[in-house]
């Protein structure tokens, strides 16, 4: 586990509302990840506000290109100075390979790059139905053993593949596990769920966590408890 593994994710349609978020939590306690919504509204801008804040930001746009574009692409991110960025695996090893050479360049300053192998909402059967007729635990593993090969940090995945992606991959490759749920929250779009403890101890090195902190009634308090409640795992 990293020593701040708590990314909150900031899925807001309003930037006050948002950033005022960001004033109730504490940059030594989490990172914070912007992703599509946000950056489409409020763009490089909003980048800049958060890193003026003090935190650490996981730019999450999952680029899915030709190699050319996601290439560029994830340079753009880099000059944004973010920590971390993203791109899907599906987009192949030849795309992941011109990513990852992008970021040469920008030596130790290079934000990790993370492939997202199955999204957490999926389930088997919604992979069936875009051909891909192996279960998503067997899916992700092909993606991740990809994603290694390509070059780059980790992965997103589910915490239910964790433990047999960080056995099989090593322990420096990261893994970056969505779909986390505090007991007692609710589940809402998401499937492949585990709470964060339960996620820290089977491999996790990072878990997005959104709305149990972002719409709690206080969200500090809400980071705290997780926070606390991964201590002692
Ligand atoms: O790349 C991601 O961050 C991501 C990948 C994935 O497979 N599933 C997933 O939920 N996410 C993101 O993780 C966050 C989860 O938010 P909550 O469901 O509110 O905790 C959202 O911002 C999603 O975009």
């Amino acid at each position: 586990m990293s020593n701040k593994p708590i990314l909150v994710a900031l899925d807001f349609d309003d930037k006050n509302a948002a950033l005022q978020l960001v004033d109730k939590l504490d940059p030594n306690m989490c990172r914070l990840k912007v992703g599509k919504e946000m950056f489409t509204l409020f763009g490089p801008q909003l980048v800049k506000d958060i890193h003026r804040r003090g935190f650490d930001l996981f730019l999450d746009l999952k680029f899915h290109d030709i190699p050319n574009t996601v290439a560029k692409a994830v340079a753009s991110a880099a000059e944004l100075g973010v920590w971390m960025t993203n791109i899907h695996a599906s987009g192949g090893l030849a795309m992941m390979e011109a990513a990852k050479k992008a970021l040469v360049p920008y030596g130790d300053d290079a934000p990790l790059l993370i492939a997202v192998t199955v999204l957490t909402s999926m389930s088997d059967e919604e992979l069936k139905l875009i051909g891909i007729d192996v279960p998503a635990f067997e899916h992700v593993q092909r993606l991740a053993k990809l994603t290694q090969k390509a070059g780059l940090d980790g992965v997103v995945c589910s915490a239910h593949e964790a433990e047999i992606l960080k056995s099989s991959l090593g322990d420096s490759f990261k893994l970056v596990t969505p779909g986390i749920r505090p007991v007692g929250a609710d589940k809402g779009d998401q499937h492949r769920i585990m709470t964060p403890p339960q996620a820290i101890a089977a491999g996790s090195d990072y878990l997005v966590i959104g709305r149990p902190i972002t719409k709690a009634a206080d969200p500090l308090a809400a980071l705290t408890a997780i926070h606390q409640s991964i201590q002692v795992s």
